[in-house]
């Protein structure tokens, strides 16, 4: 994060020269068959350094890299000082240049290793208590709705990192939920997201959960006031309002003139971004859903990859490694995407989650100092569970123009082996065939020999695959949320070595703020053609369009 452009570091222009000389010649077929040891080289365990049973294995065999590639890779990050960078971050240091905050995630999951002395990081521990309690309150039933009912059902309202995280975990830690507490989040503006949750809910028996950092986010507030009218339509009095929301947020004044006492609101602070809030109060849900003491081992999974990220050597150090084989496709092959495929289904969220952490982290086209890159900076995220994208967009994977690396997620052993875990072999059968597939293909004579002599070129070229294309497998023994808390943290740290080796600043959002000013601009026009005013032809067309078939 020191701002300087990474083109202008002796390593970027060593990787450029190696890539046009090289890439021709690298090739997964070659680099296999030339070195019997690829897999053991280039695959390393991860073992937490605080609970053996925290591990997980990295492949990155299956990547067009050689050693000096990767020694290149390597010495770029030092030449863009990531190391010094990672440890300003650990210390607090106000890394967030443009909003001049530090950037202390690392601090919610610390259990007093790092010495970090910032505002409110000592408070951290009060607030996981109050977490704690009123988790705990909520679940065994002591804590009451209005009329002398257990809460059964939540509602968490928030948007960006403050519903992404707590949909994705929640999610993915299924298997260790209160079955009988409903968990629902609502996000977005559009009032069908809250009308069809309210149609399930009933007021007796419901918990709000008003999460947003700001509190003042349109969707959420819009959202939080259209849900106390529903609950006080039913309850009446608005002492009842305290039995039945809560607030998440860093904005006490805003959180007490909504209407929340402050006893019923669970603060952070400045030094956690959005997107990196799930690990925060942000996680109430969570800890409603899946316990505390489960969300406690998801922090301390957590906090192991974080001292994984701050203790080892660059060469073995995982989000490290990640981090430059993803440079090395998005800026020397010209991918644009990189793809997250977890073979399993408690996951499903997972690319969704990341679409935020990485793009909303590293989507930006000006340096720290104020400089325009000259490269690729952030990938496009996306992927989906598989085995369900086999079916759908593999296709592009295998046969398509565009490279498109891909990381393979799965569990070792499955947390439902209903029909004697046939299901998971199978799963796990494709897990494995997917990336073999996609690196070493399939040639025209293997084609020609299955289809015999009579078929047509252009059949037997249609039924090639090319191969060579690139991916990192992690497999893991069984998901826990220590084991999630830790492949979490892992990305975190890959997106924050990207961002440094980038020049970028990883922890704002500036390009988030220009249609929220414009539909707020929109928004006091909507009334009359008259009202529309300043737009060009298209944005006042189509808002005369809409004021014609209006129907209110
Ligand atoms: O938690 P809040 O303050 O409501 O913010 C919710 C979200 O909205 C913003 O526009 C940012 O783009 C996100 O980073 C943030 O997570």
């Amino acid at each position: 994060m020191s701002g300087r452009l990474a083109s202008e570091y002796p390593s970027w222009k060593k990787l450029q020269q190696i890539h046009e000389s090289e890439h021709s010649k690298l090739l997964l077929k070659d680099l296999f068959a030339q070195d019997p040891s690829r897999f053991s080289k280039f695959s390393k365990e991860y073992v937490s350094p605080d609970d053996s049973s925290v591990t997980f294995l990295l492949d990155y065999s299956k990547n067009l890299i050689t050693e000096p590639i990767l020694n290149t890779l390597l010495s770029l990050v030092k030449e863009a000082d990531v190391e010094t960078y990672r440890d300003k971050m650990f210390a607090g240091e106000h890394i967030n240049t443009s909003e001049d905050r530090a950037v202390l995630h690392v601090a919610l999951r610390n259990f007093d290793e790092f010495k970090i002395a910032e505002a409110g990081v000592s408070e951290v521990s009060d607030v996981l208590a109050h977490m704690k309690e009123f988790s705990n309150a909520v679940r065994s039933g002591t804590h009451k709705g209005y009329t002398g009912k257990p809460i059964n059902t939540i509602v968490n309202i928030g948007i960006g990192g403050s519903d992404l995280g707590p949909v994705m975990i929640t999610e993915a830690l299924k298997a260790y939920s209160k079955r009988d507490l409903t968990a629902h989040f609502v996000s977005n503006i559009d009032g069908t997201h809250m009308a069809e949750t309210l149609r399930v809910c009933d007021p007796e028996t419901t918990l709000f959960i008003v999460a947003s950092k700001t509190f003042t986010t349109q969707e959420t507030i819009t959202n939080a006031e259209t849900a106390r009218d529903w609950f006080l339509a039913a309850a009446k009095d608005k002492a009842h309002v305290a039995k039945h929301f809560v607030a998440l947020s860093t904005n006490t004044k805003a959180v007490t003139e909504f209407g929340i006492a402050k006893e019923n609101m669970f603060a952070f602070w400045d030094w956690v971004g959005g997107r990196y809030s799930l690990w925060s109060a942000i996680g109430l849900s969570i800890c409603l859903v899946i316990g505390y003491d489960n969300f406690e081992q998801l922090l301390k999974g957590a906090h192991g990859m974080d001292k994984h990220f701050k203790t080892t050597p660059l060469e073995s150090n995982l989000p490290v490694l990640l981090a430059v084989i993803g440079i090395w496709y998005n800026d020397f092959y010209g991918a644009q995407t990189h793809c997250l495929l977890p073979y399993d289904q408690y996951l499903h969220k997972f690319a969704d989650y990341f679409q935020q952490g990485d793009m909303e982290s590293n989507g930006k086209t000006v340096t720290k100092g104020g400089h325009r890159v000259n490269y690729q900076t952030g990938p496009i995220i996306w992927g989906a569970a598989g085995t369900n994208g086999q079916h759908s967009f593999y296709q592009l994977i295998h046969q398509g123009t565009k490279l498109i690396p891909c990381d393979f997620l799965a569990p070792a052993t499955t947390l439902n082996p209903i029909h004697n875990s046939k299901h998971h072999r199978i799963l796990l059968s494709n897990y494995f065939a997917q990336p073999e597939a996609l690196a070493f293909g399939k040639t025209e004579e293997q084609v020609k020999q299955e289809l015999g002599a009579n078929a047509s070129e252009a059949l037997i070229k249609s039924k090639v695959f090319e191969g060579n294309k690139p991916s990192n497998s992690i497999m893991f023994p069984k998901l826990t949320p220590a084991t999630l808390g830790a492949l979490i943290a892992l990305y975190e740290h890959k997106i924050f070595v990207q961002g440094v080796v980038w020049g970028i600043n990883s922890f704002d959002q500036m390009g988030v703020e220009l249609g929220k000013v414009l539909a707020k601009n929109i928004l006091a026009q909507l009334g009359t053609p008259q009202d529309v005013k300043g737009h060009d032809s298209s944005t006042t067309g189509l808002i005369h369009y809409y004021q014609k078939h209006r129907q209110e």
